[in-house]
C-alpha cells in the first residue's frame, strides 16, 4: 500500500506526549511522557504494561481518536498529521471493546466497513475474511445472535476490510475461551505470514510469549524496555526458591552469604538462575547452614515482577 521504501518503520512515534485536559473532576493526566518507539515492518510486536500505563492512548493516537499534545508519530511512514489520508489507510485498529451495530449481518458491516474505507466493489474480500475467520457460515445472521467469540472475530475481520499493512489488536483475547484464544493467535500468525505488521497489547504474557518477536513495556506513560522477546525472557530466567524453615528465620546464616537471598517473614527466599543453579545443590547448601526445612515451593517472577524491577530498580526476590 504504502510506496516507501521497505526499511520504513511500521510505526514510529517521536517524543510523543500525551496530557489530557483538566475537568470539574479530575486534575490534567500525562498519559505519554513523549515516548520514542519504532515497530519494525513485519513484526508482531507486544505492547504492555499495567492498567492505565498509557497504551490505549497511544493506540488511539495513531487511530486518529485522540490527539496528541505533542510530538511525531508515523505510520509506514506517514505522518497522522500531514498524511492523515495515507496513514488512516495503513492501519487497522481491532478495539477492546464489543461495540458493534448489531442491526447488520457480518457480510453487510465489513461491506460498509470497505465503503467507509473507499474500498471499489471489485476489491472487496468480505466473502474472503468471513471464511478466514471461520464465520462464513454466520455470513447473513444478525450480529446480536453471535456469541462473544464470534462478535470478536468480527471486530477482527472489519479491521482487515481496507488490507492494511499494519493491525493493532488491543487486548484481543481479553475474556476469550483458551480455544478461541488459540484459533486467534492462529490466524494472527497467518497474517503475519502474509507481512502484516501487527501490534498486540495484553495483560497476558503467555499471549505476549507466545505470539511477539519484540516487546516494548510502557509504564506510568514511559517506555520501561523495548527489545526482543528472547532478551526479556531472559531477564526471567530468575527463579525463587522459598523456603520455610522449622524455626522462623531473623537473620541470614553466614554460611549462605554468598548466595542471592534473602529474609522475608521468617522464610528465605533464594534467587537463582533457571537452568544454571542447582535447586539439589542450594536445598544442600541451606542444610549444610544448619536450616531444617518445614516447607518450600519455587516462585516464577511474572510480567509484575519485571515492571517493578524496570521502574523501580528494585530486586525480583523482594
Ligand atoms: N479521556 C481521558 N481523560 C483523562 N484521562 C484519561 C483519559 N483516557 C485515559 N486517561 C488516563 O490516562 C492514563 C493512561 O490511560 P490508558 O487508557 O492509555 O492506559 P492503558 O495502558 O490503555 O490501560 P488499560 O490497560 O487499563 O486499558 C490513565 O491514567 C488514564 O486514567
Amino acid at each position: 500500500m504504502s510506496d516507501n521504501p521497505q526499511d520504513t518503520p511500521a510505526i514510529e512515534l517521536i517524543a510523543l506526549k500525551k496530557t489530557y485536559a483538566a475537568t470539574k473532576k479530575a486534575e490534567a493526566k500525562t498519559a505519554l511522557h513523549g515516548i520514542d518507539l519504532t515497530i519494525p515492518r513485519g513484526s508482531i510486536f507486544g505492547l504492555l504494561g499495567p492498567n492505565g500505563a498509557g497504551k490505549s492512548t497511544a493506540i488511539n493516537i495513531l487511530a486518529g481518536l485522540v490527539n496528541k499534545t505533542s510530538g511525531t508519530a508515523r505510520i509506514m511512514g506517514y505522518d497522522i498529521d500531514a498524511q492523515t489520508r495515507q496513514a488512516r489507510a495503513s492501519i487497522g485498529i481491532v478495539p477492546q471493546e464489543i461495540a458493534m451495530d448489531v442491526f447488520f449481518t457480518p457480510f453487510q458491516a465489513l461491506e460498509l466497513q470497505a465503503g467507509y474505507y473507499g474500498v471499489p466493489k471489485s476489491e472487496r474480500r468480505s466473502e474472503e475474511i468471513l471464511a478466514a475467520l471461520g464465520l462464513s457460515d454466520k455470513r447473513d445472521a444478525y450480529v446480536r445472535q453471535l456469541s462473544g467469540g464470534m462478535k470478536r472475530r468480527l471486530l477482527i475481520a472489519k479491521a482487515l476490510v481496507h488490507n492494511p499493512p499494519v493491525l493493532i489488536l488491543d487486548e484481543p483475547t481479553a475474556g476469550v475461551d483458551i480455544e478461541l484464544r488459540r484459533q486467534l493467535w492462529a490466524y494472527v500468525q497467518e497474517l503475519h505470514e502474509r507481512g502484516t505488521t501487527i501490534i498486540l497489547t495484553t495483560h497476558y504474557l503467555e499471549e505476549a510469549e507466545a505470539l511477539c518477536d519484540r516487546i516494548a513495556i510502557i509504564h506510568e506513560g514511559r517506555i520501561v524496555a523495548n527489545e526482543s522477546k528472547d532478551s526479556l525472557l531472559s531477564r526471567m530466567d530468575k527463579r525463587m526458591l522459598v523456603i520455610t524453615p522449622t524455626e522462623t528465620l531473623t537473620s541470614m546464616p553466614p554460611a549462605l552469604s554468598g548466595l542471592d537471598a534473602q529474609i522475608d517473614d521468617g522464610n528465605l527466599v533464594i534467587t537463582y538462575q533457571k537452568g544454571s543453579d542447582s535447586v539439589t545443590g542450594l536445598l544442600n547448601q541451606v542444610k549444610d547452614a544448619g536450616l531444617s526445612i518445614a516447607d518450600l515451593r519455587t516462585d516464577q517472577p511474572d510480567l509484575e515482577d519485571i515492571f517493578l524491577q524496570l521502574t523501580y530498580g528494585s530486586d525480583v526476590a523482594t
